[in-house]
């Protein structure tokens, strides 16, 4: 019995990898190396070097490990990139993800875990947004994830395998045990640029947008630990291989901050105080999004551990600052 892990060298993966190494579950990562890291991936978990949209591998890397669950992280995940590149988006997210559903059918994977996203909601118009709220992506992202949401609801209704779609909000942060961190080239996530910021490794930050209907103008998003997500799609194997019918489920905290409070928490947690542009708003973006965790801790019994701004970011700053060594060797 082994946990296929697509993505696995990538930010949100590489700490999927050492939670299900920790708990002594045998990992095969699929990654094709295009955002992810070899060198982030435990050493206890088996790299194969390949695509998602790749049948033939996929039909043999299952086969070969008797893979029982497949915990789907592999992507494109910038909304606005989305918004330039629909089709690209398209491709790698909707059509790779029917291979790999067509793959698990095929190889009798049981289990089924998928990372989807708070923007399958695109604005919602209640706060905080359970998983019945209408479903109404503004980005091709948003919808490039949708529309795998429906095919693993069509999937399993045929061929009988369970599944659960995870739909992450914000998430940040790094291991507490500084193994892995968010790793990404260019990276244009709100934690990440600040922090960047922070350590002098980008001259400025810019806030896309305050003339948002929020308190203070600016995007209001639910930031969620990294370490509390992946402990989330543990919850969700055991529910899966213990008989738990599909699950789609938010993964966020229930409440929100702008990108201004994101940015005065940086700056007073790093003591560095960066510039900040203000500029237009980014193509794609909803205004905001917060999280109902009801589902979730109903379903799985999940318990955040980590919630809590100023921990998100020290994480990630510590992070970063290890980064920075890393590349001055
Ligand atoms: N980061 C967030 O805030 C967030 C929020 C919601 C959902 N998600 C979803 O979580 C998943 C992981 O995101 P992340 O932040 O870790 O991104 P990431 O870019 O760090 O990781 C993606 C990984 O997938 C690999 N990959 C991409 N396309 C592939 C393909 N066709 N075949 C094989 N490997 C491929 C990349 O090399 C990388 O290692 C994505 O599906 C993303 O949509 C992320
Ligand atoms: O340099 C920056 C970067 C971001 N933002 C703002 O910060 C907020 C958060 O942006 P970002 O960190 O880029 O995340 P999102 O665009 O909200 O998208 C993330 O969160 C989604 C779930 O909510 C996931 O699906 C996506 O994969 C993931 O990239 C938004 O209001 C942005 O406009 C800035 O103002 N300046």
């Amino acid at each position: 019995m082994s946990v296929l892990v697509t993505g696995g060298g990538g930010y949100i993966g590489s700490h999927m990898v050492w939670h299900l190494t920790d708990a002594g579950e045998d990992v095969v990562v699929l990654d094709n190396l295009t955002t992810g890291f070899d060198w982030a991936i435990a050493p206890e978990a088996s790299l194969v070097q390949g695509d998602c949209g790749d049948l033939d591998l996929l039909d043999r890397v299952i086969g070969e490990n008797g893979v029982d669950a497949i915990v789907h992280f592999a992507g494109s995940i910038v909304v606005p990139e989305s918004v330039a590149d629909p089709l690209g988006y398209y491709l790698n997210n909707t059509v790779k993800s029917r291979t790999l559903i067509e793959a698990a059918v095929r190889g009798g994977v049981g289990n089924f875990i998928f990372s989807s996203t708070a923007a399958v909601y695109g604005t919602p118009e209640t706060y905080p947004v359970s998983e019945d709220a209408p479903l109404a992506p503004e980005s091709p992202y948003g919808r490039s994830k949708l529309m795998t949401e429906m095919m693993l609801a069509d999937a399993s209704a045929a061929h009988g395998f369970t599944y659960a779609a995870l739909r992450y909000f914000n998430v940040a942060g790094a291991d507490p045990k500084g193994r892995t961190g968010q790793s990404t080239r260019g990276a244009t996530h709100l934690i990440k640029v600040a922090c960047e910021a922070a350590l002098g490794k980008r001259d400025s930050l810019t806030v896309f947008g305050t003339d948002y209907p929020t308190d203070d103008g600016t995007g209001v998003r639910d930031y969620i630990h990294v370490s509390d997500l992946v402990a989330a799609h543990g919850d969700a194997l055991r529910y899966l291989r213990d008989g738990g019918a599909n699950l789609v489920a938010n993964c966020g905290y229930g409440h929100g901050f702008s990108v201004l409070e994101v940015v005065e928490t940086v700056k007073r947690v790093s003591g560095d105080d960066f510039r900040v542009d203000l500029g237009p708003r980014r193509p794609g973006d909803p205004a905001a999004i917060v999280a109902s965790r009801e589902r979730i801790s109903r379903e799985l019994g999940w318990q955040p551990r980590f919630d809590d701004l100023d921990a998100i970011v020290a994480s990630a700053l510590k992070w970063e600052e290890s980064l920075v060594r890393r590349n001055q060797r």
